[in-house]
């Protein structure tokens, strides 16, 4: 490392999205006196605001993005450096950014977060969404097309054929059944015909983390302004900005270049065989062309036989952990995902350093209600927590793993109807040692519930059912619900008085 250091903080944070942001405040709380600084690529920083805890492991916030200056009023001890770290000295406990500085910790946290896992890399008609900038690119080149392809079965993909109106979408999927990541076959049924039907008027109540930048626009929308300058300098695709969060097709326009409601065909259990431009299609074999008409700027060609031309392809096939700046000459050890691994305490393998949020993956004995899924209330909480242990530390208090990685649990909208997921939704990791109650109103409710051992360990609710906080108490009590059988879900019998 060619310069010397600028300065020595007690506590270096880096990255400016929820989790960084989290672990900043909780510290400043918690050793107010101590120097700590915020270094991050992106030109804003995500704060949490209007924080409520619904029941036990349920709540619900908005997310603000903000400029820095919130921040460092709000602690006069912060300093925020808007800059990408390039990279990380564990041994000499320095990290140097893209604008050759070197900076000092005595206790460092990466908070990087993740970044899109692209079908392929590099190529001008495959996109993928993570930060402000990438949904805005996403919004121009939408405006124009006629037709795009959606690759992906997960979050990003459920909202964005949802949202895409004016533009024929090709969903492609390598499963049986829409949303593999959140529901099974039955919800997906459940679903489905939302797809089909005209998006209704008003939006579903649906009380969630909400994503809003700095200040709503006239008339209450929100537009984006991601400040290209400021994030382009120096920072390169594993740099981008903060990851977007709920409702961030709301604050943009999901049209495309014609007029006309949503248009999905799904192409099911199916993967990306080829992606090639008009000229490579010219001089490739005679492909079995879905239905056609006019030639596109690219065509994909699908592992069942299909191929279709298209305006662009987006790719929503996951996050990988954003490590790449911080592992040359460190020894991290990383999980199978590639995240690094954390105890029950956020610590990696490094010494004096944490990290939390999507970069990170949790390797400590997990509740069995309990796993990983990147998201915002996950970086929240990991966030949070690593404060608490870094300050913990410091101060030499005694500290054990927080109850809010006791249940899985998170909410959140899909197809216009309210969400709620908890513990072991899909049943992950019982095999065929358990079974499920299912009640489904069409249109208007489905509430599944995963039983092992007569007791609820996971449940998936769409719609109004207000269940959640009922359900959350009998997975945590732990209660034997064999008595009650298929009775437990017996519209006519008010549960939650009878459990409470
Ligand atoms: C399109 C989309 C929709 C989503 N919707 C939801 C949702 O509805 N509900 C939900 O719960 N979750 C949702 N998520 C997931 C959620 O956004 C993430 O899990 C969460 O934001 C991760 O927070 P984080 O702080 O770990 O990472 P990020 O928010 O990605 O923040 C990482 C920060 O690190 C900075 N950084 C990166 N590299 C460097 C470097 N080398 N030096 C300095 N700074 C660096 C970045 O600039 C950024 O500020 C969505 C994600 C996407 C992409
Ligand atoms: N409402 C929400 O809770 C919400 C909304 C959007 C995003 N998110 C989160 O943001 C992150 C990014 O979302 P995402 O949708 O990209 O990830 P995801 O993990 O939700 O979904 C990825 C999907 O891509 C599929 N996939 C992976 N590789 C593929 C390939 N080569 N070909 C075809 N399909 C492939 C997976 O099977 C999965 O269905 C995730 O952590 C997600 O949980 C959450």
């Amino acid at each position: 490392m060619a310069n010397r250091k600028e300065k020595t903080f007690r506590f270096i944070i880096v990255g400016g999205g929820i989790a960084g942001v989290t672990c900043v405040e909780q510290l400043s709380s918690q050793i107010p006196s101590a120097d700590v600084a915020l270094i991050t690529a992106s030109p804003h920083i995500k704060t949490v605001t209007k924080y409520r805890q619904v029941s036990k492991t349920l709540e619900e916030f908005d997310v603000e993005e903000q400029a820095s200056s919130v921040l460092e009023e709000k602690f006069p001890n912060l300093t925020v450096i808007h800059s990408a770290v390039k990279s990380l000295h564990t041994r000499s406990h320095s990290l140097e950014t893209t604008d050759g500085r070197v900076f000092g910790y005595e206790k460092l946290c990466i908070c990087g977060g993740g970044r899109p896992k692209l079908l392929t890399q590099e190529n001008p008609y495959v996109l993928g969404i993570r930060d402000t900038d990438s949904a805005q690119e996403l919004q121009k080149r939408l405006s124009k097309a006629k037709r795009i392809v959606v690759v992906g079965n997960g979050g990003i993909a459920l909202e964005l054929v949802y949202e895409v109106e004016g533009c024929e979408v090709i969903w492609a999927v390598k499963d049986k059944a829409i949303g593999n990541t959140f529901f099974d076959a039955g919800a997906a049924q459940f679903l489905i015909p939302s797809l089909e039907a005209d998006k209704p008027e008003k939006d579903a109540p649906c009380k969630r983390p909400r994503y809003t930048t700095e200040e709503p626009a006239p008339g209450g929308s929100h537009t984006f302004t991601a400040d290209r300058n400021a994030r382009r300098q120096g920072s390169s695709s594993t740099e981008a900005g903060s990851a977007l969060g709920p409702d961030w097709h709301e604050g943009i326009v999901l049209q495309g270049s014609e007029q006309g409601t949503r248009r999905v065909s799904l192409e099911y259990q199916c993967e990306v065989e080829k992606i090639f431009t008009s000229e490579e299609l010219l001089n490739s074999p005679p492909q079995t062309l879905g239905h056609e008409n006019g030639s596109w700027p690219v065509y994909i060609k699908l592992t069942n036989g299909k191929t279709f031309g298209c305006d662009f392809v987006v790719s929503a096939t996951g996050v990988v952990p954003n490590t790449e700046p911080f592992l040359h000459g460190n020894n991290f050890a990383l999980a199978d995902d590639g995240g690094l691994q954390v105890d029950d305490h956020m610590m990696t393998s490094e010494p004096d350093v944490y990290a939390a949020g999507d970069v990170c993956t949790a390797c400590w004995e997990h509740s069995p209600m309990w796993q990983q899924m990147r998201l915002w209330t996950q970086a929240r909480q990991m966030g949070w927590y690593a404060g608490r242990c870094m300050a913990a530390q410091v101060l030499s208090e005694p500290i054990e793993l927080d109850f809010c990685f006791e249940l899985f649990s998170h909410i959140t909208k899909f197809f216009n109807y309210k969400v709620v997921l908890l513990g072991k939704f899909n049943g992950q990791g019982l095999g065929s040692d358990h079974e499920l109650l299912v009640r489904c109103t069409k249109g208007l409710e489905y509430v599944k519930v995963v039983l092992s051992g007569g007791r609820m360990v996971g449940a998936v609710l769409i719609g109004e059912t207000d269940l959640e906080e009922t359900f959350e108490n009998l997975i945590l009590n732990e209660m034997d619900l064999t008595p009650y059988g298929e009775e437990l879900l017996n519209p006519n019998i008010d549960i939650e008085d009878y459990f409470d």
